[in-house]
């Protein structure tokens, strides 16, 4: 499939939805009941009547479905103040982690808004961790992970504008290098957009249907003005895949499965650009054990990291997860 392919394609399927509730009903689509095609049919998708057939069979194909205008302004409101509250300090949740730009974390720069880059697991945040609670996320979200949902993952990414060395760029990468637990099917991201996102202030890259194939080796990309740490890349994809630059508005959503390779370019504006995102996964999934798997050297970096600054030892990757892990959903059964 080419770049224009994948883009009117894109267009057809995000012309279609117009708002959420249309899609539920679905009365005009002309699409046959799901229960005349065969179940095996679809692989990433779960049975229920929250998806439009041509929603499922755009997801299956292409690894990632945009649903349009599904946060409220009002939610990314408050979002947008925790996060402020947070860099400025005036609270403090158990937990998560500020990150800076490669450019300044040697600098001595006062936290503010213009020094973060990320915050990232602030399920001990009730304000933000609302996120991953609402009702309309939730909804797409058991679509792919089946009725056990754990948050798994929380960020809130606040893409600086590039200081010029491109260190505001996200490598290409498949999000399951970072997750010690399957199966990868069960696993979904939704990423809501907390403005418009588009080329200049550098949106989600994503190469449809690369959520088909493996998990691909990561590591440092060399670039020449420096990468943020953890921000591992794939080096050899395949260049000819489409490249397709999702462009979003505030409160729209993606969806998509953890093989799907993606990234985002440099935020060209001098705006700091703003995402909220949780990883889910189906509770009845279980850990798996990176020794000896190209996700070995992640481990190892989050494992020297965790003595380096907090003195922790022998605490194994699962126990991380474990432990910032929480139920939005149905019974946490094994994860
Ligand atoms: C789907 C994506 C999923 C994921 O990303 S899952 C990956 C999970 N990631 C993690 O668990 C990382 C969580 N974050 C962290 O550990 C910390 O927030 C983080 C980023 C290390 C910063 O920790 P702080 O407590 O603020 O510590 P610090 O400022 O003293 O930094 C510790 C060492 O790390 C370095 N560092 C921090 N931010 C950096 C950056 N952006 N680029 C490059 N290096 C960076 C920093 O220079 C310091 O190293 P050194 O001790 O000076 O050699
Ligand atoms: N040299 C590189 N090595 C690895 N990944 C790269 C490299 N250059 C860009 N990328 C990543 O590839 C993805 C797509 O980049 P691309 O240049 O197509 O888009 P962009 O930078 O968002 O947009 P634009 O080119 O319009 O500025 C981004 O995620 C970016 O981080
Ligand atoms: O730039 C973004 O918002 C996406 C970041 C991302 O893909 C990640 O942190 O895994
Ligand atoms: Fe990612
Ligand atoms: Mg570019």
């Amino acid at each position: 499939m080419d770049g224009s392919h994948a883009a009117s394609r894109l267009r057809i399927v995000l012309g279609h939805l117009g708002c959420p509730s249309a899609v539920v009903a679905h009365p005009t689509s002309g699409a046959l009941p799901l229960t005349s095609f065969h179940p095996q049919q679809f692989q990433y998708t779960l049975d229920n009547n929250v998806l439009s057939l041509e929603q499922r069979k755009f997801y299956e194909e292409n690894g990632f479905l945009v649903i349009k205008n599904l946060v409220s302004d009002a939610d990314i409101e408050r979002f947008r103040n925790e996060f402020e509250r947070i860099c400025k300090q005036e609270v403090k949740p158990l937990g998560l982690s500020i990150m800076k730009d490669v450019t300044i974390v040697k600098s001595e720069y006062a936290l503010s808004e213009k020094v973060v880059t990320k915050i990232q697991d602030f399920q001990e945040d009730e304000e933000l961790f609302r996120y991953c609670t609402l009702p309309e996320i939730l909804k797409y979200v058991e679509c792919f992970t089946g009725p056990n949902i754990m948050a798994m993952h929380t960020m809130l990414i606040n893409k600086p504008p590039d200081s010029g060395k491109k260190t505001s760029r996200h490598p290409l990468h498949q999000d399951l290098h970072y997750f010690p637990f399957r199966p990868s099917n069960g696993i979904v991201c939704a990423w809501t957009a907390m403005e418009r996102i588009d080329r200049n202030n550098g949106c989600l890259v994503v190469l449809p249907g690369t959520h088909k194939g493996t998990l691909k080796p990561h590591d440092y990309p060399q670039w020449e003005g420096g990468v943020n740490i953890m921000f591992h890349g794939i080096q050899d994809y395949d260049k000819n895949n489409a490249h397709v630059h999702l462009v979003m508005e505030k409160g729209d959503t993606v969806f998509f499965h953890p093989l799907l390779i993606h990234g985002s370019g440099q935020n060209k504006t001098q705006g700091f650009r703003k995402a909220i995102s949780c990883h889910f996964a189906s509770s009845d999934s279980h850990y798996i054990d990176v020794k000896g798997t190209s996700q070995e050297n992640i481990e190892k970096e989050i494992v020297a990291l965790a003595k380096k600054l907090h003195g922790i030892e022998d605490v194994s990757l699962q126990d991380f997860w474990r432990f910032r892990a929480r139920l939005v959903k149905g019974e946490r059964t094994n994860l």
